[in-house]
C-alpha cells in the first residue's frame, strides 16, 4: 500500500500495476503522468503536443487492455512518451531522442510494449490487422489496438487498411485520436467530415454507439448514445462512413474524460466481435498552457523553460537550407506565374509556407498523402504548370511508384525539392534521408542535383524552374547552411556539369552535396602531410559530368567519392562510368564513401556521421589508404 501522498506514478512499474487502481486513482495518475512528460521533454525536447494529447488515453488503454499480450500500436509513434513512461521506461525518459537513449518513436527492439515500430505515418491499422490475423491463426497474441490521429488518417494507407479490416470483419480496435491538428492545421474533406461528427454537440453526449456496446454502458451514457446516433446520422438506422466500411463506430467521446474513456473502452473490449472505431476528441498540447496556446501546439519543441514555455533557440548563424529554399522558390514564383508548390502536410518543415504567405492560391497542402502529392504534381506538370513537389527525402519513399510511373515514365517536369537529405539527428534512422540519390538516379531521364551549400541551392531552384524537358530533383540537408553569401538571384546551372573547387596532384575527391566542407577540411589536412588533393563538387548525380570525372581519373592516382547517402547512389553511378570508360584498367585506386550498409541510430548529426565513418578524418584516412600501393584493385570502403 502506498501512502496517500506518494505519487501514484512511483508505484507503477508497468501496466499491470494499473489494474489495481480505481477510476479515481487512474485520473490522478494521468495528471502525474502529464507532469512527468512535460518535465522530461522540457529537458530533452521532442514531440510534446501530441504526447500531451493522449495522456488520459494512454492510461485508459493500459488500464483496460492487457498489454503486452494485447498489441497497442501508436500511429507515427511521436505521441508515445506517456506510453513509454508507463511501460517501464520512466527511468530512461530523459534520454529521449539522444545518442544511446530512448527513441522518440515506438521501436520493437526497445520494449515488448512496442509491438510495431513506426515514425512514418498511417501504418497502424494495417499492422494491427496483421496481428489480428496472427491471433486468429493461433499465434500468441491478444487484441490489436491501433491509435491513429486525424492527420495520419488522411493518408491512403489508412483507407486501404480500413477497407481491408472492414471486409475481414475480425475483432480489431481503432482509436481515432482527433485533435483537429496535424503538424499544421489539418486539411481536406475527411478532416471536415470528422469535425461534422461532433459539431454543435457536447462531447459528453455520444452521438453513435453500436447496439452491443450500448447495453454494456452505464445507463445515462446508454441513453445519450441512442439519441446521439440519430443526431449524427440524421436517421435512426443510418451510419457514419466508418460504419459503411464495416466498423462499429463509437463516439465521439471526450478523450480527456476518464468517465467516458474507461466505460467505453471496457464496453468495447467486453462486447466487440468485429472491427470497432472509437472516435476520441482530444486537444493537442492538453494541460500545458503554452502548448495549448501556441499555433503549432508544441508539435516538436527544443528544450524549454517549464514556467514560461520559452524554448531554447538555435545559436544565431546562417539561415537554414529550408528557409533559403522557401525564399528562393517564392522569388521564382513572383517572376513566373506557372510556379506552384505541393507539400504533404509539412508547409513549414519544407519552407513552402514562405511562398504560401505571398501566393496562397499557388501552394497546395495535400495532407499526409505523398503518393497523391507526387501524381497531383505530375498532373499539374502535364497541364503546363511548373510544380515543385517539396517532400522530405524519407517521406518521398512513400511516393516512389508515383515518381517512377507517373512522373519519370512520362518524362513530366516535376521539380522535387528534397529536404532533410542525409542524416537528420534526433529523429534517427526512420527520418534519415539516405536513399533518394540511389532511388532517383536509377530512373531514366531524371536529373538529380545535390546542393553543396545554400548559394548552390538558390541556383538549383533556378535550374529546376528552367528545366522543362523532364523531371528534376535537388536535395539539401536539415539545419543551418554554411553561411556563404547568397546570390541576388539564382542562375540556372549547366545540366550535368560539376565544378572544380581546388587543384592538387595526387588524389581527387569528388563530392556530391553538403559534405563538401568535410572534403575541404580533409584536403587541408592531407596537404599539410604533402599530399596534393583536388576537390570537385559534382553538383549532379545524374547526368554525371563525365568529362570532369575522366579528367580527375586520368590526372590523379586515386579518386574518392563522398556523399551523404546510402550505397547504390552517387558512388555507384561513378563506378559504372569509370568501368564503362575502362579507367580501372589503368590502375586507378577508387574509394566510394557512403553511409554504411546499416541504419544509423539517433544522435546529433555530427555524431551520426562519425558513427557512419564519414567525418573529415575518415575521408583523409580513406585517401591515405587509397594511395598505399595496391595494384589493380578497386576497393569499396566498408564501415560496419
Ligand atoms: C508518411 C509521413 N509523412 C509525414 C510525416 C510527418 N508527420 C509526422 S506527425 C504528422 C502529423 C500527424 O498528425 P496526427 O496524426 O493528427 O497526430 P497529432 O500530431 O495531431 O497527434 C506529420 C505530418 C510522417 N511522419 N510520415
Ligand atoms: C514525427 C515527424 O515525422 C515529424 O514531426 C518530424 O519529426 C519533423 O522533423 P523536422 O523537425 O525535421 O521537421
Ligand atoms: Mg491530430
Amino acid at each position: 500500500m502506498s501512502r496517500p501522498d506518494t505519487p501514484l506514478l512511483n508505484t507503477v512499474a508497468g501496466p499491470a500495476d494499473l489494474k489495481r487502481l480505481d477510476d479515481r486513482q487512474l485520473r490522478r495518475l494521468a495528471q502525474e503522468l502529464r507532469a512527468e512528460v512535460i518535465s522530461a521533454v522540457s529537458e530533452t525536447g521532442g514531440h510534446l503536443g501530441s504526447s500531451l494529447g493522449v495522456v488520459e488515453l494512454t492510461v485508459a488503454l493500459h488500464a483496460v487492455f492487457n498489454t503486452p499480450m494485447d498489441k497497442l500500436i501508436w500511429d507515427v509513434g511521436h505521441q508515445c512518451y506517456p506510453h513509454k513512461v508507463l511501460t517501464g521506461r520512466r527511468d530512461r525518459i530523459r534520454t529521449l531522442r539522444k545518442k544511446d537513449g530512448l527513441s522518440g518513436f515506438t521501436k520493437r527492439d526497445e520494449s515488448e510494449y512496442d509491438p510495431f515500430g513506426a515514425a512514418h505515418s498511417s501504418t497502424s491499422i494495417s499492422a494491427a490487422l496483421g496481428f489480428t490475423i496472427g491471433r486468429d491463426m493461433g499465434q500468441a497474441t491478444g487484441d490489436a489496438i491501433a491509435v491513429i490521429g486525424d492527420g495520419a488518417i488522411s493518408a491512403g494507407m489508412a483507407y486501404e487498411a480500413l477497407n481491408n479490416a472492414g471486409a475481414e470483419g475480425r475483432r480489431l480496435f481503432v482509436i481515432l485520436n482527433d485533435n483537429e491538428m496535424s503538424i499544421a492545421p489539418p486539411v481536406g474533406a475527411m478532416s471536415k467530415y470528422l469535425s461534422q461528427l461532433y459539431a454543435n454537440e457536447p462531447l459528453a453526449r455520444m452521438k453513435s454507439l453500436a447496439e452491443g456496446f450500448e447495453a454494456a454502458l452505464p445507463s445515462p451514457m446508454r441513453e445519450g448514445a441512442r439519441r446521439a446516433r440519430q443526431l449524427v446520422t440524421g436517421l435512426p438506422g443510418a451510419g457514419t462512413l466508418f460504419e459503411e466500411l464495416g466498423f462499429d463506430y463509437v463516439g465521439p467521446i471526450d478523450g480527456h474524460d476518464m468517465d467516458q474513456l474507461l466505460p467505453v473502452l471496457r464496453a468495447a473490449r467486453a462486447k466487440a466481435t468485429g472491427p470497432v472505431l472509437i472516435h476520441c476528441c482530444t486537444v493537442k498540447g492538453k494541460g500545458y498552457v503554452p502548448a495549448e496556446a501556441s499555433a503549432d501546439k508544441y508539435h516538436g519543441v527544443s528544450s524549454f523553460d517549464i514556467g514560461t514555455g520559452t524554448q531554447a533557440k538555435a545559436k544565431p548563424g546562417a539561415p537554414s537550407y529550408t528557409s533559403v529554399f522557401g525564399t528562393a522558390l517564392t522569388e521564382e514564383a513572383a517572376r513566373d506565374p506557372r510556379v506552384v508548390a505541393v507539400t504533404a502536410a509539412m508547409p513549414s518543415g519544407t519552407g513552402v509556407n514562405i511562398m504560401a504567405d505571398r501566393f496562397p492560391a499557388r501552394v497546395f497542402d495535400v495532407g499526409i498523402a505523398e503518393q497523391h502529392g507526387v501524381t497531383f504534381a505530375a498532373g499539374m506538370a502535364a497541364s503546363g504548370l511548373r510544380p515543385f513537389c517539396a517532400i522530405y527525402s524519407t517521406f518521398l519513399q512513400r511516393g516512389y511508384d508515383q515518381v517512377v510511373h507517373d512522373v519519370a515514365l512520362q518524362g513530366l517536369p516535376v521539380r522535387f525539392a528534397i529536404d532533410r537529405a542525409g542524416l537528420v539527428g534526433a529523429d534517427g534512422a526512420t527520418h534519415a534521408g539516405a536513399f533518394d540519390v540511389a532511388y532517383l538516379s536509377n530512373l531514366p531521364g531524371l536529373t538529380v542535383m545535390a546542393a553543396a551549400d545554400e548559394a548552390e541551392l538558390v541556383h538549383m531552384v533556378a535550374t529546376a524552374v528552367a528545366h522543362d524537358s523532364g523531371p528534376i530533383a535537388f536535395r539539401f540537408p536539415r539545419g543551418a547552411g554554411t553561411g556563404v553569401a547568397l546570390p541576388e538571384r539564382g542562375t540556372p546551372l549547366a545540366i550535368g556539369k560539376g565544378r572544380m573547387i581546388r587543384h592538387g596532384e595526387d588524389v581527387a575527391i569528388l563530392s556530391l552535396g553538403a559534405h563538401l566542407g568535410e572534403c575541404l577540411i580533409a584536403a587541408e589536412a592531407l596537404e599539410a602531410e604533402g599530399i596534393g588533393v583536388s576537390v570537385a563538387d559534382a553538383r549532379f548525380a545524374k547526368p554525371l559530368d563525365i568529362e570532369l570525372l575522366l579528367d580527375l581519373a586520368r590526372s590523379h592516382r586515386a579518386l574518392i567519392t563522398v556523399e551523404q547517402g546510402a550505397r547504390g547512389g552517387f558512388g555507384a553511378m561513378v563506378l559504372h562510368e569509370l568501368a564503362a570508360h575502362g579507367v580501372f584498367d589503368r590502375g586507378l585506386a577508387v574509394r566510394t564513401l557512403t553511409l554504411p550498409d546499416r541504419f544509423i541510430p539517433q544522435a546529433a548529426p555530427a555524431e551520426m556521421y562519425a558513427d557512419a565513418g564519414l567525418t573529415a578524418a575518415d575521408i583523409a584516412d580513406s585517401v591515405r589508404g587509397a594511395l598505399r600501393p595496391r595494384g589493380h584493385v578497386v576497393s569499396l570502403k566498408t564501415v560496419s
